[in-house]
């Protein structure tokens, strides 16, 4: 039956919700297609984790040449423009590899703007193509406040596109991409002001580790302006004033509002099919069907409570291949989803939260202050901590770290989480000494 299609399988956007499914698919002898308007492979290495922790890899060196000043010697001064042109060498052929994956297995990459026209078709650019099944994997775009001289502001692709760092950085937010990019930007010599509405900054981490980074970013010189609603953004001779609460100002050579970003259902044709969504994205059921049932939806677009980062897009790309290669039915199932905010250091977190531990009252909660730690002093850290989570039966929980190696050491404690590992199991393992893994999991208690 399927053949009446042209494809088995067809996917809109090529992103990390998209490919990580779609080549094994397509390896299985499946028809598989995939629409892309833009760079194939979506935001994730052309204009999000691939490029920023690019521009990231120079800060890291330079906050540890700061600590080890005087065993080594010579401070460090970060070139921006070989920096982004590195940052270019390390993206550049990104695509060209992933196109060629797919290649490799046959899938088709039709190029243009995919638009649903019925159950089991998509216009692309005036072409029909047909599918026995769709899978939606358009991701976001950067929200753009709604005020005067909004299109005086950038997004984060401008940002890491930048040929010259500008003196003056106003950054509206304080989310993931505001914190990442005050600290390279700041650490490349841009003066930096972060402006958020609300009176927290990372709200969705740890406040007293966040803190810690909010400290040290300011005795670097990054200025933070609280409860401050933009009403407007206006040129004036070489720079821009941000206008907020309404009789106060910041000048201002570069604006970037980095105030969220939206999910891509807008000109898709879900209404016309009655596909639901709404502002967070479209709605799914816990087989990542639309209300649609041959129609779903992969990654960033989908309205989820799940964060929404690469490897949850792979995570989802990934089920929908199995789903759709006849290797289970079973509704998807989210393991414990990490996350981290790549600032210096960075917080880096999973499972049960500090704040939601304390709350409840049911858990143990152990805390390290890693500066002790001998192998921690290797490198000088100066601000490190962490929180470990157990549950009545003493297994490990949650974790939550605040570090230069945070995303390594919550990495090595995802088994543990996961998998329930006991402490007699997890005392088993030989790891790799001195090691960041080796440091961490013999802090378990
Ligand atoms: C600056 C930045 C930094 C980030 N850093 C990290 C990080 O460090 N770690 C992490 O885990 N996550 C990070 N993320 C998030 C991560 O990039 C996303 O979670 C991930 O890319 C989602 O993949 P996706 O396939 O759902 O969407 P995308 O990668 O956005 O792919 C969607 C694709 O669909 C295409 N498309 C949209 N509409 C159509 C249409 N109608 N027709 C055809 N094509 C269409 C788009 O052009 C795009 O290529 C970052 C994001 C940003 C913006
Ligand atoms: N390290 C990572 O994994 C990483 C890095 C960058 C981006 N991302 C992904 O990209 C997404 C987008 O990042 P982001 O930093 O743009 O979003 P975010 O949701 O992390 O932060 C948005 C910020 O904008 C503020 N804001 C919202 N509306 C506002 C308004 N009207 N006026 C002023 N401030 C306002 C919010 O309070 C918040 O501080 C993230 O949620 C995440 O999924 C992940």
């Amino acid at each position: 039956m399927a053949n009446q299609y042209d494809y088995d399988v067809l996917y809109i956007g090529s992103g990390h919700g998209t490919f990580d499914g779609a080549i094994p698919l397509a390896s299985t002898g499946k028809r598989v297609g995939v629409i892309e308007t833009d760079l194939i492979g979506g935001t994730c290495p052309n204009r999000g984790c691939n490029a920023k922790i690019t521009l990231d890899a120079p800060v890291q060196l330079a906050r540890l040449t700061e600590r080890l000043d005087g065993i080594v010697s010579g401070g460090i001064s970060i070139n921006w423009e070989q920096n982004e042109q590195h940052m270019h060498e390390v993206i550049d052929e990104l695509p060209t590899m992933i196109a060629g994956l797919m290649k490799s297995v046959n899938i088709d990459i039709i190029k243009g703007y995919g638009v649903l026209a019925d159950n089991h078709t998509v216009m692309v650019d005036g072409t029909p193509k047909t599918a026995d099944k769709i899978v939606i994997s358009t991701g976001q775009h950067p929200h753009r406040l709604e005020v005067p001289g909004n299109d005086l502001m950038h997004d984060s692709e401008e940002f890491m596109n930048l040929k010259r760092l500008p003196r003056q950085i106003v950054i509206i937010g304080a989310g993931y991409i505001s914190l990442e990019f005050a600290t390279i930007a700041n650490a490349a010599g841009a003066q930096v002001t972060v402006m958020t509405h609300g009176d927290r900054v990372l709200r969705k981490f740890y406040q007293p580790y966040v803190d810690q980074v909010v400290a040290d970013l300011k005795s670097r010189g990054v200025q933070f302006i609280y409860d401050a609603k933009v009403t407007e953004v206006e040129k004036a001779a070489d720079n821009f004033v941000v206008h907020y609460n309404d009789d106060q100002q910041v000048t201002a050579s570069w604006v970037l509002d980095a105030t969220g970003r939206n999910p891509n259902v807008d000109g898709l044709g879900l209404n016309k099919l009655g596909i639901k969504y709404n502002r967070n994205g479209i709605s799914v059921n816990d087989h990542l069907q639309t209300s649609v049932d041959n129609i779903y939806a992969s990654g960033d677009v989908i309205d989820k409570d799940q964060p929404k980062l690469t490897p949850t897009a792979i995570f989802e790309s990934t089920y929908l291949m199995h789903q759709f290669a006849g290797d289970s039915d079973a509704p998807i199932s989210y393991p414990a989803i990490p996350s981290v905010v790549f600032t210096s250091p960075r917080i880096a977190k999973v499972g049960v939260t500090p704040e939601a531990a304390k709350d409840s009252g049911d858990f143990d909660i152990q805390t390290n202050h890693l500066p002790d730690d001998w192998y921690r002093k290797v490198t000088k850290e100066k601000i490190g901590d962490n929180t470990l989570i157990y549950n009545q039966q003493h297994q490990l929980v949650g974790a939550t770290e605040i570090s230069d190696q945070a995303e390594n050491a919550i990495n090595t404690l995802l088994p543990a989480i996961e998998f329930k590992f006991s402490a007699d199991q997890l005392g088993r393992l030989i790891t790799l000494f001195p090691s960041i893994a080796a440091d961490t999991l013999g802090q378990l208690s």
